[in-house]
C-alpha cells in the first residue's frame, strides 16, 4: 500500500475533492483492471474517453479518481484529483509509485523515424559484453538484464515503463536503453523519467495519420530533447537536417555525429559488402557484421553513446566488431542453390529506399532483386504510394502483398500502393494478397544468384487481420519455401 499524498508528489494538481491521506493498492488507467483500493486515472484517448468509465471504476473498487474534468456526481468515499493532463499525471504518479526507478540507473532514450530498435538493441548487446547488467525497452522485446518480456509497443505506457525500470533496479541493472516513439512522447509515456542521454537518428515520412503534419511530427520528437536536463547528453545525427532542430532548445550537453559533414563524431565507410561494413571511426578501423550505409550511422551513434557513457574507446571498437545483427533487421541467409533471402523491417518509404539502395550497391548487374512488400492497415495511408514507387523503381521485380491489414481490406491497401508505380515500372510488378503465396511466387521467380527482399514485418511473428493475430514469420516462411523448391 502507498500513501496517495506521496504518489502525487510533483503532480500539477488543479483541485482536490476528498482526502489525500489514503492508502492505495495500485494505479490503473483502464477501468477493467480496477480492484478494491485502486487509483483510476481517466484519460481522453483516441477511440474512447476514459472519463466515461469513472463510475464503473468506482463500482469496481477505485477509491481515487484522477481526471481532467470532475464528474457531476461526487461519491463521498472517493478522492478526486483534478489535473490539466491525466496522462502527464499518470506518468509522474507511476514514477513515484515505483520509487523513481529511472534515477537509479543510467537511462538513454533513442528517438527518430528509423534505427531506434537497431541502436537500442546493439547498445544493450555492447554493454552486456562489457560486463554490465543492462535493460532494454524495444519494439522487439523488453529485457531486464537476462530476463525477456513480450513487447507490446515500441514505447510502453508510463506505468509499464516504470514497472520494468523498478525490476531493473531490483536486478542491479546499471544501464537501460529505450526506444522513444513519437506516440510515446505525444502521449506523455516518458514524462517524469530521468534520462542520462538522448539520441536522434533521423526524421522522414511516418505516422502522418497521427501527427497530421510533418512539422508536428518533428516538434514532438524535439520535445523529448527540450525536456532533457542539463547534465544529460543530446547526441544527434547532423547529416539529417532535423538533427540541428532537435538541439535548438535543449539544456543538455550537445554532441553531433555525421558521415557527410563536420561533427563531434565522424566515420568513413571503407568497405560495404554482404559480409558487413569496414568503417574508420575516429581514426581507427573497425569491422562490423552489420550491412548497409544506414548501419554506418547506427554504429557511429552506438560508438558515440558508449563513449559518452564512459566506456573506453579501444574497448568500444573491439566490442562493436562482435555485435550481431538485430532480429528482422537485414537478417539474411543464402540458400543451397545460392538465392539470397533478406528479411527487413523497412516499413517507411525512407527505410525501404535505404535498404534497396544498399542491396543495389552490393549486387552485380546480372542478379535480380525481387522485392515482396506491403503496408499496414489503420496506419498512415499516404506512405503507401511512395513505397509502391520506391519498391518498383529500385527492384527488378516486385510482388505487392498484405502486411498487417488490421481493420482494412488488404486489396484496398495494395491498390493504394500500386497507385505509386510509374508506367515504365508496370511490367515489373504483380500483386498477391496472401503473404505466403507472394513469398512463394518471389522464390519461384528467383534463380541462382538472385536476391529476394521481404520488407515490412521484420521480427514480427504474426499477421494482424481484423483484430485476430495469425502466426506468420517472414524468415521461417521464406526458409521453408526455398528448401521445398530445391527438392
Ligand atoms: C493510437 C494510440 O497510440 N493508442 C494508444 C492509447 O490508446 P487510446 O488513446 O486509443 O485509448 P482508448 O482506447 O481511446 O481509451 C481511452 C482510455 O479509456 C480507457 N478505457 C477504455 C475502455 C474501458 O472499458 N475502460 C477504460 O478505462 C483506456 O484504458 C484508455 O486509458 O493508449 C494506450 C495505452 O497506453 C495504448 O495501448 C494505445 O496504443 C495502441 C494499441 C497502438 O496501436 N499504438 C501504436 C500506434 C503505437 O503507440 N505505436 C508506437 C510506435 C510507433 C513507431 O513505431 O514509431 C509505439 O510506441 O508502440
Ligand atoms: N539509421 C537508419 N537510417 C535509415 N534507415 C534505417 C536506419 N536503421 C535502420 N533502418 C531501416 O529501418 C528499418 C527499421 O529499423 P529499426 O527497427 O531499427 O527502426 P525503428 O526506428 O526501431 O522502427 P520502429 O519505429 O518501427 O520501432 C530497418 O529494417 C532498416 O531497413
Ligand atoms: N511501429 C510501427 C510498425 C509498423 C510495422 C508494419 N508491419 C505495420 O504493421 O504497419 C507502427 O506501429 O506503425
Ligand atoms: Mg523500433
Amino acid at each position: 500500500m502507498k500513501l496517495l499524498k506521496d504518489i502525487l508528489f510533483k503532480v500539477a494538481i488543479q483541485s482536490v475533492v476528498g482526502s489525500t491521506e489514503v492508502s492505495v493498492e495500485a494505479i490503473h488507467f483502464n477501468s477493467q483492471k480496477i480492484v478494491e483500493n485502486d487509483v483510476f486515472v481517466a484519460i481522453k484517448g483516441s477511440t474512447t474517453n476514459g472519463h466515461t468509465y469513472i463510475k464503473s471504476a468506482i463500482e469496481k473498487g477505485a477509491i481515487v479518481v484522477v481526471c481532467e474534468v470532475l464528474p457531476e456526481q461526487i461519491e463521498t468515499a472517493v478522492t478526486y484529483i483534478e489535473v490539466a493532463s491525466s496522462s502527464r499525471a499518470l506518468a509522474i504518479m507511476a514514477s513515484n509509485f515505483y520509487g523513481n526507478p529511472s534515477q537509479n540507473l543510467k537511462l538513454v532514450g533513442v528517438t527518430g523515424t528509423n534505427g531506434k530498435t537497431t541502436i537500442a538493441t546493439l547498445l544493450y548487446q555492447l554493454f552486456k559484453k562489457a560486463g554490465y547488467k543492462v535493460g532494454l525497452l524495444s519494439t522487439v522485446v523488453v529485457k531486464v538484464d537476462n530476463k525477456d518480456f513480450k513487447a507490446t509497443h515500441t514505447t510502453p505506457d508510463s506505468l509499464s515503463i516504470n514497472r520494468y525500470l523498478k525490476e531493473m533496479n531490483n536486478e542491479g541493472v546499471a544501464f537501460c536503453f529505450m526506444e522513444v516513439s513519437s506516440h510515446g512522447i505525444h502521449q506523455n509515456r516518458t514524462e517524469g523519467l530521468q534520462f542520462e542521454g538522448g539520441v536522434f537518428t533521423n526524421l522522414s515520412h511516418d505516422h502522418l495519420d497521427y501527427h497530421d503534419t510533418f512539422a508536428a511530427y518533428r516538434d514532438v520528437k524535439k520535445r523529448f530533447f527540450d525536456q532533457l536536463p542539463k547534465q544529460a547528453f543530446a547526441l544527434v545525427n547532423t547529416d539529417d537536417k532535423n538533427g540541428a532542430v532537435m538541439l535548438q532548445n535543449t539544456a543538455a550537453k550537445k554532441y553531433t555525429y555525421a558521415l557527410k559533414s563536420y561533427a563531434d563524431y565522424t566515420a568513413q565507410i571503407l568497405e560495404n559488402s554482404f559480409n558487413g561494413l569496414l568503417l574508420k571511426i575516429d581514426g581507427s578501423e573497425v569491422w562490423t557484421r552489420l550491412v548497409g550505409d544506414f548501419n554506418a550511422y547506427n554504429v557511429l551513434a552506438i560508438f558515440a553513446t558508449a563513449e559518452l557513457l564512459g566506456l573506453e574507446k579501444v574497448e568500444v571498437l573491439r566490442l562493436i566488431s562482435e555485435l550481431k545483427s538485430v532480429s528482422g533487421r537485414f537478417q539474411y541467409f543464402i540458400s543451397d542453390n545460392k538465392i539470397t533471402a533478406i528479411v527487413d523491417y523497412a516499413h517507411t518509404p525512407d527505410a525501404l529506399k535505404n535498404v534497396l539502395e544498399t542491396i543495389n550497391s552490393i549486387r552485380t548487374k546480372n542478379e535480380e532483386l525481387i522485392t515482396v512488400v506491403g503496408c499496414g492497415g489503420d496506419r498512415d495511408a499516404t506512405k503507401r504510394p511512395k513505397m509502391g514507387h520506391i519498391a518498383s523503381a529500385l527492384s527488378t521485380k516486385v510482388v505487392f502483398t498484405s502486411d498487417n491489414p488490421r481493420s482494412e481490406v488488404p486489396e484496398a491497401i495494395i491498390k493504394d500502393i500500386e497507385n505509386g508505380v510509374e508506367p515504365q515500372n508496370f511490367k515489373k510488378t504483380l500483386s498477391i494478397t496472401d503473404r505466403e503465396q507472394a513469398i512463394k511466387t518471389a522464390c519461384q521467380l528467383a534463380n541462382s544468384g538472385d536476391i529476394i527482399l521481404i520488407a515490412g514485418k521484420g521480427h514480427e511473428t504474426y499477421q494482424d487481420i481484423n483484430g485476430m493475430r495469425f502466426d506468420f514469420d517472414d524468415y521461417k516462411t521464406v526458409e521453408k519455401i526455398l528448401k521445398q523448391l530445391q527438392k
